[in-house]
C-alpha cells in the first residue's frame, strides 16, 4: 500500500510566517509563475491586446489566464492613463479566491493594487488597478457609469459558462466600445477588431452652475480593450459576434491530466464515486481528491458513506478527511477546503459545480466526475423554477478535469464511458434561455435600451420569456402600458435586488413598515438562513421553533434577524466588535442558523438601508403591528399568491399551477386558506417557499388590477 505522504499544501495567509518562510514562499511563487504556459507568450499576448480592441483568448485550464494576464497588462502599461483592468467571473468564490492569490503573487495586501468586488462586498480602494468582480456587479456599475469610464481593459473570464449576466454584459460592452470609439473619432466605429491607438478626445466642460467656463478641464475616453477568455470556448461564436474579432490560443498546460473512463455505464453514481474514492485512497500516490456531486443532500450522504466505510478499514488506512463545499455552506466551512490537511492525511473535497471553474484548490491531484449537475431551468409560462439533474456539457467536463494538474500531474476519473463523453453537448445551454428575465429586462431599460426584444444578444432569449417579464414588470408598475420605464421602475432599478423585492421596499415605505421590510428582503436575498445537517435534523427543527411565527416565514425571518441583532448589540456593549462577532457566530451555531448567510443578510441590510435613504424613502417601523406587515406583504407579492384546495394542496392564482407548501416552511402543517410566497421550485413536486398567511380580500383591495371578489 502506498504511504500517505504529506501533500505539498501551502498556506495562503502570511500568519505565523517567519521572514525566511516569506522569502522562500515568494521565490516559490515567482518560480511557479515563470513555469506557467502563458508566461512563454507574455509579450505576444500583450502585443495582441495592443493591436486588437477585442481579443478572444482560449487557453487550457491552469495555463495562467485568470491570474497572469491582468498582471502582464498592468506591467505593460495598460493602466498608465489611470484606467483599471476589470476581470469578471461568473462566481463569487472565484472572484474572491483569485483576487487573494494575485494579491499574494504581487506581495501586497488585498484591497490595494489588487482587489475584488461582489454584490454587497467591495474590497477595493482608490489604488486598485486590477479588480476581480462578478459579471453581475459590472452590469450594475454600467447603470451608474454607462461608458464604464474607469476601465481601460475589461476581461470577461469563463465566458463559456454563458451566465445570463455574461451574455447581457457582452452586448453592453459591445455598445460601450462603440460609444467610446465614437467619442474619440466622432463617428461610430463598427469595426471592433480595428486597432485604435486612441488619441483621447479632449472634451470641453462648461461648468454652468457657477457660470465659470472651465475651458481647461478635459475628459478623456480611451478605447475600451475587451478580452473574452475561457478554456473551453467556441471561439468562432464569439469572434463572429464581435465582427470577426481575433482569437488566440494559448497552448499547453503546466501539468498533464490523464483522463480515465469506465468500461461500462454506471447505474449508481454515488456507489461508483465511493468505489473510485477508495481506489484512489488505497492504491494511488499522494494528493487530494475532488469529487463533483449534484447538491448538499448528495454531498452529505456521500460524506456519511465514506465515514462508514472508513470504519471498516484498518487504522493505518483511515487517514482520509472529508470537506464539503456547496453554496449554502457557511463560508468558514467553505474556506476550509483551501487549507492544507494535516501531514499524512488525504483530503477528499465533495463539491457542487461551485468548484468547477477558475478556482485552484492546492493539492488536488485526482478529480472524480460522475458527469452530472443540478441545473436551474425556468418555465416562463408557469413562472416555475425547477432544479433538475442533467448531464454536464463537454465544456464542464473539461473544466472539472482542469481542477487537477494545477500543482502537479493529475488524474481525472469520469464515471461514464468515452462514447458517452462524445455524445455530450459542447457547451451548456446559456442561462438566458432558461431563466426568469425580469431583472435583466428592467436593467436594460434603465440603461436606456428600450427595445429589449431586438437587443443585440449573442443568442436571443425566448420571445415568450421576454414578453412575460415585461408583463410582470407592468403589473409591478415598473413599465408603462407602452412599455416605457416608469418612475417607479427607475427607482426599482436603482436597488441591487430582484424587481419584486425592490417594489416591496417602495410599497413598504408607503405602508409605514419599511424598517421591517428591509429586514425581510435582506433575509430573503440570501441562501438558506437555516442550517439543517441531515444528522441533526431533529435538533435543527427544534431550534427553528423558538423563532417560528404562526403568521409565516417572513415574520419568522424577521424574528431571527431581530434576535441575532439584539444578541449582537448586547455583546457589543461589553465586548469588542470582533469578540461580539465571534459570539454571534457561536450563537448561530447553537441555533442552527447559517452564520455566513446571516452575516450576508446583515451586510445586504446595511447596503439597502443606505440605498433607500439615498432615494429619499421614509424608514419607519410598524413596531408589532404584524397585521399591517402582512397586508404589506400581500400588496408587494401579489404576483405570487395561492389558495388552498379541498385536498390541502394549493392553486397558484395567476398560473393555476398546483403546488405544496415546502416542508421547511413554518406553515407546512398549518395550511392557511390563502398565502403569498416568494419562491416556487420544482424537485419531485412543485413547492412554494417563504410563505405568509394573508386574507384573499386584501388582494382584491390592494391589487385590484388582478383580483376580484370571488363568487
Ligand atoms: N489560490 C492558489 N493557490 C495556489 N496556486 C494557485 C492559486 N491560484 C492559482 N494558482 C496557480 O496558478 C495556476 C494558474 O491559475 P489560473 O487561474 O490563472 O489559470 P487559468 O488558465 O485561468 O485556468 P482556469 O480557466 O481553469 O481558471 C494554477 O494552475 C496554479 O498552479
Amino acid at each position: 500500500m502506498p504511504s500517505m505522504a504529506a501533500n505539498n499544501f501551502s498556506r495562503n495567509t502570511h500568519q505565523n510566517q517567519t521572514k525566511g518562510d516569506f522569502v522562500s514562499r515568494k521565490q516559490k511563487i515567482e518560480q511557479q509563475r515563470k513555469n506557467l504556459p502563458i508566461a512563454a507568450v507574455e509579450r505576444r499576448l500583450v502585443e495582441e491586446v495592443r493591436n486588437n480592441d477585442t481579443l478572444i483568448i482560449v487557453g487550457e485550464t491552469g495555463s495562467g489566464k485568470t491570474t497572469q494576464l491582468p498582471q502582464y497588462l498592468f506591467k505593460w502599461g495598460f493602466c498608465r492613463d489611470g484606467g483599471i483592468i476589470g476581470i469578471t467571473q461568473p462566481r463569487r468564490v472565484a472572484a474572491i479566491t483569485v483576487a487573494k492569490r494575485v494579491a499574494e503573487e504581487c506581495g501586497i495586501p488585498l484591497g490595494q493594487k489588487v482587489g475584488y468586488a461582489i454584490r454587497f462586498e467591495d474590497v477595493t480602494s482608490g489604488q486598485t488597478k486590477i479588480k476581480y468582480m462578478t459579471d453581475g456587479l459590472l452590469l450594475r456599475e454600467a447603470l451608474l457609469d454607462p461608458y464604464l469610464s474607469k476601465y481601460s481593459v475589461i476581461i470577461v473570464d469563463e465566458a463559456h459558462e454563458r451566465t445570463i449576466h455574461t451574455d447581457v454584459l457582452l452586448g453592453l460592452l459591445k455598445n460601450v466600445q462603440k460609444a467610446r470609439s465614437k467619442s474619440i473619432n466622432g463617428v461610430v466605429n463598427t469595426d471592433h477588431n480595428s486597432s485604435n491607438n486612441g488619441h483621447a478626445l479632449e472634451e470641453r466642460i462648461d461648468n454652468q452652475n457657477d457660470g465659470i467656463l472651465k475651458s481647461c478641464q478635459v475628459k478623456k475616453y480611451n478605447p475600451l480593450k475587451l478580452i473574452i477568455m475561457s478554456a473551453s470556448l467556441d471561439a468562432r461564436v464569439f469572434s463572429e459576434y464581435f465582427g470577426g474579432a481575433k482569437a488566440v490560443h494559448v497552448q499547453g498546460r503546466q501539468f498533464p491530466v490523464d483522463i480515465f473512463y469506465t468500461h461500462k455505464p454506471e447505474t449508481d453514481c454515488i456507489d461508483a464515486a465511493l468505489i473510485t474514492i477508495f481506489q484512489i485512497h488505497l492504491e494511488e500516490g499522494p494528493g487530494d481528491v475532488l469529487v463533483f456531486l449534484t447538491g448538499q443532500e448528495e454531498i452529505e450522504s456521500v460524506e456519511r458513506l465514506i465515514h462508514e466505510r472508513l470504519r471498516q478499514l484498518p487504522e493505518c488506512s483511515r487517514k482520509l478527511l472529508t470537506f464539503p463545499i456547496f453554496s449554502s455552506l457557511p463560508s468558514e466551512k467553505q474556506m476550509r477546503v483551501f487549507m492544507p490537511s494535516p501531514a499524512g492525511h488525504r483530503k477528499v473535497i465533495l463539491a457542487t459545480n461551485i468548484a468547477e471553474t477558475s478556482v485552484t484548490i492546492p493539492g488536488i491531484r485526482y478529480v472524480v466526475d460522475p458527469g452530472l449537475v443540478k441545473a436551474r431551468t425556468y418555465d416562463p409560462k408557469m413562472g416555475v423554477d425547477s432544479l433538475i439533474i442533467v448531464t454536464t456539457s463537454k465544456a464542464q467536463a473539461l473544466q472539472r478535469s482542469g481542477r487537477a494538474g494545477r500543482d502537479g500531474p493529475g488524474k481525472c476519473y469520469r464515471l461514464y464511458q468515452e462514447s458517452f463523453f462524445e455524445k455530450l453537448t459542447d457547451s451548456t445551454l446559456p442561462e438566458i434561455k432558461r431563466c426568469d428575465l425580469s431583472n435583466v429586462v428592467l436593467q436594460l431599460k434603465a440603461l436606456g435600451i428600450d427595445d429589449v426584444i431586438n437587443f443585440d444578444f449573442i443568442e436571443k432569449p425566448d420571445r415568450t420569456a421576454v414578453v412575460n417579464s415585461l408583463w410582470s414588470l407592468y403589473l409591478l408598475g415598473a413599465v408603462t402600458e407602452d412599455n416605457k420605464l416608469s418612475d417607479v421602475g427607475r427607482q426599482m432599478a436603482r436597488l441591487p435586488l430582484d424587481p419584486v423585492y425592490s417594489k416591496a421596499l417602495i410599497v413598504a415605505s408607503q405602508f409605514g413598515c419599511l424598517k421591517e421590510m428591509l429586514i425581510c428582503v435582506a433575509m430573503l436575498s440570501v441562501e438558506s438562513i437555516f442550517y439543517a445537517p441531515r444528522e441533526k435534523l431533529e435538533e435543527s427543527r427544534n431550534a427553528l421553533k423558538s423563532f417560528a411565527s404562526p403568521e409565516g416565514d417572513h415574520l419568522t425571518l424577521l424574528n431571527v434577524y431581530r434576535a441575532a441583532d439584539e444578541f449582537f448589540q448586547k455583546n457589543k456593549m461589553v465586548h469588542s466588535e470582533e469578540k461580539a462577532e465571534k459570539n454571534l457566530r457561536k450563537w448561530c451555531k447553537d441555533n442552527y442558523i447559517n452564520s455566513r448567510s446571516l452575516k450576508h443578510a446583515r451586510d445586504i441590510h446595511s447596503q439597502i438601508v443606505r440605498n433607500v435613504e439615498q432615494m429619499g424613502l421614509r424608514v419607519t417601523s410598524c413596531e408589532d403591528d404584524t397585521l399591517l406587515l402582512r397586508r404589506c406583504l400581500a400588496a408587494s407579492f401579489f404576483l405570487k399568491a395561492a389558495m388552498k384546495q379541498p385536498d390541502g394542496a394549493y392553486r397558484v392564482t395567476l398560473s393555476g399551477l398546483i403546488v405544496q407548501i415546502h416542508p421547511s416552511s413554518v406553515l407546512f402543517r398549518a395550511k392557511p386558506e390563502c398565502i403569498v410566497f416568494n419562491e416556487l421550485v420544482h424537485t419531485n413536486h412543485s413547492y412554494v417557499r417563504n410563505v405568509s398567511r394573508i386574507d384573499y380580500l386584501w388582494l382584491v383591495e390592494l391589487a385590484p388590477h388582478l383580483y376580484a371578489v370571488q363568487d
